[in-house]
């Protein structure tokens, strides 16, 4: 076959696919417009993990579920970007995990605002000056984040869904040397996170380790300066046009981080694979067995409860906590609602969305 053939046979494909792409946005125009008459919201992300979902049972291509996930949420994000722009904060700088969880949501077509802090992203919400905010909740290695945990408590907002990213750490330099670099940037927990690749290349140098706020920051120095490396995100690197001399030099490859999409007053329809979060700040805790028993009622109607994190009530000088739950299951499952209905001055609801594992 040869190079102009299989070209043509491309272009003729590529006609079709926008044919059909067309034929697509006008469905779901349609869908958007019964929405808005009835008031529903569009954007339904158990939907379109179902759909996700099918396509790569169905599937005997070349295409593996990372690859059909990626064009269609795509796809997803550009609907809805016709119907209603979509305006997504972040927790910045550019270049961040987050702006990198934000974007694969949203696709290319939303309309972003990094934003300094995990707090100004919530308020940016709160105000509906955007419709989503993205924050990291935690880390599988590090632990949780805990200035997202209490603005769960202190705001009104709800949960539409989670995400989860592998975090690779690149380090990248402009010098064509590591024997001439001197400094080297990045966030604290980073260093941690790359602790063997840093003993391994550094351990008796006189390099210096230069804790700044970010990554993205440190791929900016690094950017700034000859003798200097960062030790950032792939897309950091690539933001700064920095050279990244290694990749993939983190630990552990089991490093997650999760995120959570946060909106106003949004509710998923159940998808059949749902999590939970909810608050409670339960009376009389000082009494004995008062939180055994609130967690048996979870155990007594076979509810998975996956995660249960105290934090500080701050009520005066007391050590006194309020709880972080999430389990599996949604909101409108009986058992679940029962539980709720029990606790209803104690227990707040944050959101039942999609579980991503
Ligand atoms: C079209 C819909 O609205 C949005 C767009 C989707 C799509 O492009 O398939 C899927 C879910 C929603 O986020 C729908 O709910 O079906």
């Amino acid at each position: 076959m040869t190079l102009e053939s299989l070209r043509n046979q491309i272009d003729s494909i590529d006609d079709q696919l926008l044919s059909l792409l067309n034929q697509r946005m006008d469905l779901v125009r349609q869908v958007g417009e019964l929405k808005r008459s009835s008031n529903a919201i569009i954007y339904r992300p158990e939907r379109e993990l179902q759909i996700v979902d099918r396509l790569t049972r169905q599937n005997n291509g070349l295409l593996n579920r990372a690859a059909i996930e990626a064009i269609f949420l795509e796809i997803f994000a550009v609907s809805r970007n016709l119907e209603l722009p979509e305006r997504v904060s972040f927790l910045g700088p550019e270049g961040s995990f987050t702006h990198q969880v934000a974007e694969s949501r949203f696709g290319a077509m939303s309309s972003y605002m990094a934003l300094p802090t995990i707090r100004s992203v919530f308020e940016s919400v709160e105000t509906g000056r955007t419709r989503f905010g993205v924050v990291p909740i935690e880390n599988n290695q590090e632990g949780v984040v805990n200035e997202t945990i209490d603005l769960l408590l202190e705001k009104e907002l709800t949960i539409a869904a989670e995400a989860q990213i592998p975090v690779h750490f690149t380090f990248a330099t402009q010098s064509d040397n590591i024997n001439e670099i001197t400094h080297i940037y990045s966030k604290d927990i980073a260093f941690r996170q790359c602790s063997k690749f840093l003993s391994e290349y550094f351990e008796d140098t006189e390099v210096e380790m230069v804790p700044v706020e970010s990554t993205s920051k440190a791929a900016k120095l690094a950017a700034q300066q000859p003798n200097a490396a960062a030790i950032c995100s792939h897309i950091a690197a690539k933001l700064f046009t920095v050279p990244i001399l290694f990749d993939n030099i983190e630990d552990s490859d089991l490093n997650r981080t999760r995120f959570l999409i946060l909106a106003k007053d949004f509710v998923n329809q159940p998808s059949g694979h749902d999590k939970t979060t909810l608050i409670a700040r339960l009376a009389n805790t000082n009494k004995p067995g008062v939180l055994a028993e609130f967690l048996q009622e979870f155990n007594a109607r076979n509810i998975n409860l996956t995660k249960i994190e105290s934090r500080p009530l701050r009520e005066g000088a007391t050590f006194r906590y309020w709880f972080l739950l999430e389990c599996e299951g949604h909101v409108d499952d009986p058992a679940l609602k029962d539980i709720l209905n029990h606790h209803t001055a104690e227990v707040k609801w944050l959101g039942s969305y999609v579980r991503v594992s």
